[in-house]
């Protein structure tokens, strides 16, 4: 994978943090981040993209696989900006593990 590959994600990011900072009317994002159910609602759809997405490995339906996974990371993606902690955050945690 390429690094332009995953500049999507820091780009999606930046999305989500302007819609959190800036909130629009019609925005899925602030739908998200202002519900009424709080955080909840958020860590509800991060679970039921994680169960289509394994659902859709166990089928292995590579098309499912990648749909389902792009939902989950965006999700994962709100849950994050809703928190607090940024893709930077992740990334220096990740190079810590590398060996
Ligand atoms: N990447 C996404 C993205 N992925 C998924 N979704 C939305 O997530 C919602 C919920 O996904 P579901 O799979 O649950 O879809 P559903 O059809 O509502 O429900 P089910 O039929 O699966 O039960 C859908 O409405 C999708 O449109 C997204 N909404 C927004 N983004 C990004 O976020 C940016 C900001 O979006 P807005 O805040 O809407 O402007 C956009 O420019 C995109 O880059």
């Amino acid at each position: 994978m390429t690094d332009a590959d995953m500049s999507v994600l820091n780009e999606v990011f930046d999305v989500i943090m302007d819609r959190k900072n800036n909130p629009v009317e019609g925005s899925y994002v602030c739908s998200l981040l202002d519900h009424r159910k709080g955080i909840n609602k958020i860590l509800e759809k991060v679970g039921e993209e994680a169960t289509e997405t394994i659902l859709a490995v166990k089928d292995n339906d590579k098309e499912e696989i990648i749909y389902e996974t792009s939902d989950l990371l965006f999700h994962l993606l709100v849950m994050l900006a809703a928190t607090g902690v940024s893709l930077e955050d992740i990334s220096e945690e990740m190079k810590k593990r590398r060996h």
